[in-house]
């Protein structure tokens, strides 16, 4: 059954193995594969001409089963092959399809059957150039598992010129690229055709989307989730992220404001002194440090403090420069962490994991805090102890303006609050809303426009 799982190249040479070992045959696979992206080309190629460009590895294989296929459906179909099939598989597939090749073509659908996950290093300039021209001479443009040109596992884009595709069919399983920066960019829509991959438990997984529930019909304030958000000396962070929290399923929010915070809105308890005695309230659920909390001495002492109240909470923003091993010690209650990808190098090198790629570095992270580890971005990836990475879907390329990381931190640590799920959970229930409300508000919109989307992004979620 297809799958949210994300494999990398190796998880997937053994799930390929393991359905061999079963009795299937590469053979079959490539053919079920390319029947199941032969289904999504002949769609959106709505009867005009094909051009697939075959490499000689099975993703080329795939592209004459393509080939094939299309053309018993009625449909024109050009193959142009710059390498003869070099894999059983791909060799018979292409004697199957018992075509002659030709030189070039344009016009209509460009299938790029080039390389797939064998891919070992960048396209020659050659092949870059006839990739990148073929691209050009057609109206619409598909990638067999993944585009030529990029790395699967890290989402590396090797050569410097390559197409960007209107669809990319992933075969099997997804793999790192189609949801990692750089290579994503390049993918265009993405569908996933199953050819009977296994489910992998020690596989990372593209998140799904979240059921959040209403309140109890009895819910009071401080049942829903009492929430204290302690700011510093750049109040205004704080109370956006007190504001998003207010909106992401707390039912009651304090901010205790280290500096005058100017207007505040009339919804917002605001604290000015005596952080002990707020944090000594048994009725609060979570907090938040981190917003405009400043980097000194004074702003290092409040952190320690906090955390050694031993409260479930979400540390972000100046939090994660000045958070250090011994703060967490002997803490028992969950901690989320937000890392952009500054923070998350600052984290990587107080907590010594350097020079690793992101993957390994989020898991690592995450083992070395007893965390859940964010790491926000374009391709926002969470980690936790003992469990492999999950990756959020993009969200609103918009995001990226200022604020926007308070208002995730905040819509993390109001759904730590309520409290109904895994820490994990909680965080993805925050970047889910985070997302939708980013999707509600359209184009060119500030994170203080984000926070009037936050109750219909919570409504499409219930
Ligand atoms: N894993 C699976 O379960 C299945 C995989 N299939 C397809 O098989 C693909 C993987 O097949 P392969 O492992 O044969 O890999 P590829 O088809 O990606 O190509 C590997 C071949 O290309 C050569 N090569 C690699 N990089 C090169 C470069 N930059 N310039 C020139 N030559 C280069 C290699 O020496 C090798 O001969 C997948 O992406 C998918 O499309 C499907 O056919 C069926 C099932
Ligand atoms: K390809």
């Amino acid at each position: 059954m297809a799958s949210n799982q994300i494999l990398t190249v190796s998880q997937m040479q053994a799930a390929e193995q393991a359905l061999v070992d079963a009795g299937e045959t590469v053979s079959t696979l490539m053919e079920r594969a390319g029947a199941g992206a032969a289904d999504w080309i002949w769609r959106v190629a709505a009867g005009r001409a094909v051009t697939i460009l075959c490499g000689p590895g099975n993703n080329g294989g795939d592209g004459y089963v393509i080939a094939r296929v299309l053309a018993a459906r009625g449909l024109t179909v050009r193959v142009i092959a710059p390498f003869s099939p070099k894999t059983p598989a791909a060799r018979a597939a292409r004697e199957a399809w018992g075509g002659e090749p030709v030189e070039t073509a344009k016009g209509g659908v460009f299938v790029d059957c080039l390389f797939g996950s064998g891919l070992a290093r960048a396209l020659d300039q050659v092949l870059e150039t006839r990739l990148c021209e073929l691209a050009a001479a057609h109206d619409l443009c598909v990638a067999v598992d993944v585009p030529s040109g990029i790395d699967c596992d890290s989402g590396e884009v090797l050569n410097d010129t390559l197409p960007i595709y209107d669809l990319t069919i992933a075969l099997g399983a997804w793999k790192f690229a189609h949801w990692m920066m750089p290579a994503m960019q390049l993918m265009g829509e993405r569908r996933l055709v199953d050819i009977g991959v296994a489910f992998d438990w020690d596989a990372a997984q593209l998140a799904e989307r979240p059921v959040l529930s209403p309140p109890e019909a009895d819910a009071h304030k401080y049942s829903r989730g009492l929430l204290a958000v302690v700011g510093g000396e750049m109040p205004g962070a704080g109370v956006l992220a007190a504001s998003a929290a207010m909106r992401g399923g707390a039912g009651y929010v304090k901010l205790y404001a280290g500096a005058e915070p100017g207007l505040v809105p009339p919804d917002l308890v605001v604290v000015h002194d005596g952080l002990d005695e707020l944090l000594a309230d048994e009725r609060i659920a979570a907090l938040l440090v981190g917003p405009g909390l400043g980097r000194s001495e004074e702003a290092r002492a409040r952190l320690a403090f906090v955390l050694g109240c031993d409260l479930p909470t979400v540390c972000d923003a100046d939090a994660l420069h000045l958070l250090t091993a011994d703060m967490l010690e002997g803490r028992l209650s969950p901690l989320i962490v937000t890392p952009h990808a500054g923070e998350l190098d600052a984290l990587g090198h107080t907590f010594g994991s350097v020079g690793l790629d992101r993957v390994e570095q989020v898991s690592d992270l995450a083992e070395a805090l007893e965390a859940v580890v964010v790491a926000k971005g374009p391709d926002t990836m969470l980690g936790a102890p003992g469990t492999p990475v999950v990756v959020m879907p993009p969200a609103s390329a918009w995001l990226s303006t200022a604020g926007t990381g308070d208002v995730l931190a905040g819509l993390i640590a109001s759904r730590l609050a309520v409290g109904m799920d895994s820490p994990l959970g909680i965080a993805l229930e925050g970047c889910w809303l985070h997302r939708e409300a980013a999707r509600l508000a359209g184009p060119a919109f500030s994170a203080g426009d984000l926070l009037d989307h936050i109750p219909d992004a919570y409504g499409v979620l219930l």
